[in-house]
């Protein structure tokens, strides 16, 4: 069995419940409330930019310049294509580059960001591989169930293409292809690590939909009043 099978198998149920979730049901059928995906598309901006510098740390640890040249055209790939997806939808909310300044990321998208980044500064190169494969592979996923069963009339038509497009998909076969040449050479040490990243990420990917879709904010604590 090849290395990701075997992650995939390890975390089928909880990829299995992503698919179910609400926001990725509702927005399949056109009718996510637009409020929800707003919030969405404005943390998923903040979140691309720490997925992107966590790509570029990653790719100054490749071990060979094409994985340097691989990771580092993903980190440009999420900045220009990604992007450019939620300038679209931003702009259809009215959302302006003061309106998104002033937003600071949710306490779900904080702790992605910094797991990615923390497994690419601290972890090696494999670690920090497994733990930005979901970022990918459940995206594709997600996007290919989706657009199977939704229409172009679909509000959220251009996400839907985005994820499910023949250049993602292409750049997640690289991605896939590049972890399990890393599970194959690893040994049961790095390969442990490498799948507690990767069920950690997908974790992380459930998060982030949840609290996007339950409108999340920090949690504060209550006015208190000193007592002198
Ligand atoms: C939270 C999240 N994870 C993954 C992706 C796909 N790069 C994304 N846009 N947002």
């Amino acid at each position: 069995m090849s290395f990701t099978r075997d992650l995939a198998r390890e975390t089928a149920s909880l990829r299995r419940q992503i698919h179910a979730m609400p926001f990725n049901r509702e927005l399949a059928e056109g009718q996510l409330d637009p409020a929800i995906f707003q919030g969405y598309i404005i943390q998923d901006a903040h979140y691309l930019e720490g997925f992107a510098r966590a790509l570029a740390l990653a790719a100054s640890k490749a071990p060979d310049a094409p994985s340097v040249a691989q990771l580092a055209g993903s980190a440009a790939g999420a900045i220009a294509v990604e992007r450019e997806l939620h300038n679209h939808y931003m702009g259809l909310f009215g959302v302006s580059a003061d309106d998104f300044a002033a937003i600071a990321p949710s306490a779900a998208c904080d702790h992605y960001v910094s797991f990615l980044l923390r497994s690419a500064t601290i972890g090696d190169f494999p670690e920090a591989v497994a733990a930005l494969l979901p970022c990918f592979w459940i995206y594709r996923d997600i996007g290919h169930e989706i657009a199977q069963h939704s229409g172009s009339e679909n509000p959220y038509a251009a996400w839907i293409a985005t994820y499910s497009g023949d250049a993602f998909d292409q750049s997640v076969a690289r991605m896939l292809d590049l972890t399990d040449r890393l599970g194959a050479a690893a040994d049961d040490a790095v390969r442990a690590r490498m799948h507690r990243a990767f069920a950690r990420s997908c974790w992380h990917e459930w998060r982030f939909w949840d609290s996007a879709y339950h409108r999340e904010t920090w949690r504060q604590p209550e006015p208190f009043e000193e007592r002198v």
